[in-house]
């Protein structure tokens, strides 16, 4: 076994890396359900320390306090690092959030062409006066819908275009309402949409388009 120098992915020694089987795999938990169940309420505490850092003004015996716990965290974890087909981060796929914090959490059902989904955004997430970001708005359509269609039953694929529209702001700490949908599929190419309310009021919405991942390819 070796490591593929670009992905850091585990690879057989010579063998390219290969993204439908890599996609394919992720699709079985990375391990019993109890450490599934811990490492996804470590997560869960995750998002909300970074959501209570961002709105925190803290003085600065207690930034350095932090950074040095930050710091011993860290080294705690040097020699369990493992290639990506190995790591735990986001590969819950079992479960809600799928144990990782850069997205909120959100849940769809298997093997359908549409789903809706509540999703929140804490303070970490925000751009300023109190919208969300518009970076974090698309890493959720692009998570959303690239994960819709990971549920389906239509081979691995990967985004080639996201186009997304800011239309009013996107508050945070509420709940809103998501809704993503393939809307149509055209040999290796799956047309998505998605749109994500506030109440009656349009937030954003997008349109992307998803390739079908040839055998072999990255
Ligand atoms: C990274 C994994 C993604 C999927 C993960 C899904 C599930 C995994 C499970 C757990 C994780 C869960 C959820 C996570 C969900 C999403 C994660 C985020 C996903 C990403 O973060 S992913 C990173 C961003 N993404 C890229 O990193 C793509 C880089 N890129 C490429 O890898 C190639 O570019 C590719 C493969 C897209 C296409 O390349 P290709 O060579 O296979 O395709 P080809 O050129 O033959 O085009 C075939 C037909 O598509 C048309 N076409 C192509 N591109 C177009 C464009 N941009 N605009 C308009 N039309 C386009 C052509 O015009 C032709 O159309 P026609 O047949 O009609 O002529």
């Amino acid at each position: 076994m070796s490591t593929d120098q670009q992905t850091g992915h585990a690879t057989e020694a010579g063998a390219p890396f290969d993204g439908r089987a890599a996609i394919e795999a992720l699709m079985v938990a990375p391990g019993p359900p109890a450490l599934g169940s811990a490492y996804q309420a470590m997560t869960e505490e995750l998002r909300g320390f970074l959501d209570v850092l961002a709105g925190a003004a803290i003085d600065t015996e207690h930034a350095a306090r932090l950074r040095a716990q930050l710091a011993q965290m860290t080294s705690r974890l040097r020699g369990l690092e493992v290639g990506e087909p190995q790591r735990l981060w986001g590969h819950w796929t079992d479960r809600p959030g799928r144990g990782q914090a850069l997205i909120p959490s959100y849940d769809v059902p298997k093997g359908s062409l549409e789903a809706s989904a509540t999703v929140t955004f804490g303070r970490f997430h925000v751009g300023e006066n109190m919208a969300v970001h518009g970076g974090a708005i698309s890493m959720l359509f692009d998570d959303l819908l690239g994960w819709l269609l990971a549920r389906s039953d239509l081979p691995p694929s990967r985004t080639a275009f996201l186009t997304t529209n800011f239309r009013a702001v996107t508050p945070v700490g509420v709940e809103l309402t998501v809704h993503a949908r393939i809307t149509h599929v055209e040999g290796r190419k799956r047309f998505l949409a998605a749109e994500l309310r506030h109440g009656d009021t349009v937030c954003a919405d997008a349109e992307g388009l998803w390739v079908e991942l040839r055998p072999g390819q990255p």
